[in-house]
């Protein structure tokens, strides 16, 4: 089974593709144990592109690479998975099309209700979020670090999302999070490639 664990990298939005790269790159060496594609704006050929150059990069580092939102494009750059909120489809399609072993990870908020019923529909991990005000996704929902604890009894990894930063990281594993997903505290900080090392300590 595959372990999800430690920093989760979420990539920024970014119209250079090569920039991306660069960009994501220079964290990838630091302790980064998932990427995620996250672009919510580029056209169809531009997200390809970005995706198929993550996943390459991601494969030579041996990082795990996901997707988020769809599922066409993870099995088009043969991605180890999926990242799925309440209106990217169900858990159930996703395995339909990208198998057995596929990472599907689903949103689950500040909802346990909504942990509960992925962990029946199958998911590899659930995510609450966000669990600190976020610049990146303002309206987001804000999610107590209780869910953590709470959702310990359903037996699958839990990723906090929102506003984590080198500075309150600590207090998210502690709460009981097995990874952190991470986009400005990472990419916006004055040394990225520092964050993540900081961050990715946090689950020696
Ligand atoms: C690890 C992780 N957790 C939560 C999200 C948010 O997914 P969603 O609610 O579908 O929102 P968008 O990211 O699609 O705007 C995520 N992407 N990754
Ligand atoms: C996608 C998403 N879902 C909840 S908060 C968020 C954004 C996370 O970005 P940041 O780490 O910059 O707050
Ligand atoms: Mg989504």
């Amino acid at each position: 089974m595959t372990v999800i664990k430690g920093l989760y990298a979420v990539s920024p939005e970014a119209e250079d593709s090569e920039q991306l790269l660069a960009k994501v790159s220079r964290v990838l060496d630091n302790g980064v144990a998932i990427l995620q594609y996250r672009n919510k704006s580029a056209n169809t050929v531009r997200r390809l592109r970005q995706a198929s150059l993550l996943a390459s990069l991601c494969k030579s580092r041996r990082v795990l690479f996901l997707i988020n939102d769809d599922v066409t494009l993870a099995r088009a750059v043969e991605a180890d998975g999926v990242h799925l909120g309440k209106t990217d489809g169900s858990v159930a399609d996703a395995r339909a099309i990208l198998g057995k072993n596929a990472i599907i990870g689903v949103s689950c908020y500040n909802d346990i209700a909504l942990a509960e019923q992925a962990a029946r529909d199958g998911a590899s991990y659930i995510a609450f979020g966000a669990v600190y005000p976020s610049r990146t996704k303002p309206n987001a929902v804000a999610a107590p670090l209780s869910l953590f604890a709470e959702a310990k009894r359903l037996g699958l990894p839990s990723v906090a999302i929102g506003g984590i930063t080198p500075d309150n990281a600590a207090e998210v594993v502690a709460a009981g999070a097995s990874a952190i997903a991470v986009i400005g505290g990472l990419f916006d900080a004055p040394d990225p490639a520092a964050a993540a090392r900081q961050m990715a300590a946090l689950f020696d």
